[in-house]
């Protein structure tokens, strides 16, 4: 009953039975535990998850060694969690390390890629869709209450939707409504009180207890993404988005493929909850910054106003000239910390690592956390401070414990699309409006809530209209 640590597998705390080491973590937010666990067991460390053997992996050093240098032996996912029952292991970001994972990363990619370019490029449709936010905005003018949460989830799922599904929707559809709530209220369940009790007790995993809601919310996004009828009005060999592409290439290679019309319904899913918290959280975080430091929002504006002067909007290739902003936005990335722990991922063989045995199946908690806030390697690793992206010359520059989108065969397959998404809104919003922190809402509050990514608690803001 009581798990036994294999041979030279690393240290932790005492496990007991049933439960691992479940009391060992505050169930609301374990990220204070595992810093106190690593004090004391070291940068690599084992945790038990209920009956199931966990290592969790903090800092540069060991991170690099296990998804970067070792990355084919880490890159794997857990398959018996809670996760797993919505999403029977199909699609990318669940899917176990192997072929079907393998070609539908690699058709993700590249039909990210594809859709980005020439007319109608990822540029354009997120500068179109900036339009929309811009209206929000205007209408909030004048008020103490803009309020920015649901907004950037909105502009987030929006362009994925078009990449998608070759279609944006208006902010109160009820697709969007319902598919947003369905999945921010998951990312929070996921990984909160009731996931773990449920992956660590088998015993409970049919009672009616609230990690049931997950199940009911992947049904109701499923229902809103089998949704989008495409099938009627496509034109083989000629794709206007990522649904028609698949469908094709379904065609293609038939049986013969791990390709299939199910698995195209969870890869939908998967970009798209992958691509709207974590890019709309990432937002959050950054104008909460830029509200209570308004300095650091005016040198923004200056270095925007150098830059795009006599231009009708930014591009991304604006970026090169833009030190200072390409600084804040990621410092606001490192501050953020979105996927805090990054996504479970599992060894695929038996390893090593730093000296230590790591038997095959065994769960890999990445913590990235750990390494966005490393001592020795930021200049300031607990604030605010985009000097930390910036060299005495004030040119950008990239460390290498820089790693929100974690790296290795995992790394995030969004990260081209999020980098520019970030880049487009930042500059196009400070460029118009300027954020204020409202006079009647106190301190802001910086304590993120807890899930597969960090949330800043629901704040206001006051906009008023730029003079170019
Ligand atoms: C600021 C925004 C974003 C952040 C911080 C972020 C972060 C991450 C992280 C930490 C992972 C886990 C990597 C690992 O397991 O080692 C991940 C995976 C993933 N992300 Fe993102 N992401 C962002 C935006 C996006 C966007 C816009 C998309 C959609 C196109 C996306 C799609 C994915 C997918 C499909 C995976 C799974 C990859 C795999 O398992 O092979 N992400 N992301």
């Amino acid at each position: 009953l009581k798990p036994r640590r294999p041979k030279n597998f690393p240290p932790g705390p005492p496990v007991l039975p049933f439960l691992g080491n479940l009391l060992h973590l505050s169930l609301e937010n374990p990220l204070k535990d595992l810093e106190r666990l690593r004090k004391l067991y070291g940068d690599v460390h084992s945790l038990y998850i209920g009956p199931r053997r966990a290592v969790v992996l903090n800092g540069l050093k060991a991170v690099k060694e296990a998804i970067i240098i070792k990355g084919a032996d880490f890159a794997g996912r857990p398959q018996d969690m809670l996760i797993n029952v919505i999403t029977k292991c199909q699609g990318v970001v669940l899917a176990d390390y192997g072929a079907a994972w393998k070609e539908h990363r690699r058709f993700s990619l590249m039909t990210l890629r594809n859709f980005g370019l020439g007319k109608n490029s990822m540029e354009e449709r997120i500068l179109g869709e900036l339009q929309y936010t811009i209206k929000t905005l205007e209408q909030s003018i004048g008020t103490q209450s803009a309020i920015p949460q649901v907004m950037f989830h909105n502009v987030a799922s929006n362009v994925i939707c078009q990449v998608l599904f070759g279609t944006r929707f208006e902010y109160n559809d009820e697709f969007i409504r319902v598919f947003i709530r369905s999945i921010t209220e998951n990312t929070k369940i996921l990984n909160g009180p009731w996931a773990m009790l449920y992956d660590s007790l088998p015993i409970i995993q049919n009672l009616p207890l609230p990690f049931r809601k997950v199940i009911t919310n992947y049904e109701v996004t499923l229902k809103v993404t089998l949704h989008q009828e495409h099938k009627a009005t496509r034109v083989p060999g000629d794709p206007r988005d990522l649904v028609d592409a698949y469908l094709d290439e379904l065609e293609k290679v038939g049986d013969e493929s791990s390709f299939s019309e199910e698995q195209l319904v969870t890869l939908a899913l998967d970009l798209l909850a992958a691509g709207t918290d974590t890019t709309s959280n990432t937002l959050l975080s950054a104008f909460l910054h830029l509200l209570s430091k308004p300095h650091i929002q005016e040198k923004c504006q200056q270095e925007i106003d150098r830059v795009l002067e006599g231009k009708e909007q930014a591009c991304y290739e604006d970026r090169h000239n833009m030190p200072y902003i390409q600084a804040v936005i990621h410092e606001a990335q490192r501050m953020a910390n979105t996927v805090p722990l990054s996504v479970f991922h599992h060894t695929t063989k038996d390893t090593e690592l730093m000296g230590y045995s790591i038997p095959k199946g065994t769960i890999i908690l990445e913590n990235l956390s750990s390494v966005l806030s490393e001592e020795g390697q930021w200049k300031s690793p607990h604030e605010f401070t985009p000097e930390n992206f910036l060299n005495e010359k004030g040119e950008f520059f990239k460390p290498e414990a820089f790693m929100p989108f974690s790296a290795g065969p995992r790394v995030c397959l969004g990260e081209g699309l999020a980098r520019m998404e970030l880049f487009l809104i930042l500059v196009t919003l400070l460029r118009k409006f300027r954020f204020i922190w409202p006079e009647d809402a106190g301190e802001p509050d910086f304590t993120p809530v807890y899930g597969i990514t960090l949330t800043t608690r629901p704040y206001r803001m006051r906009v008023e209209l730029r003079s170019q």
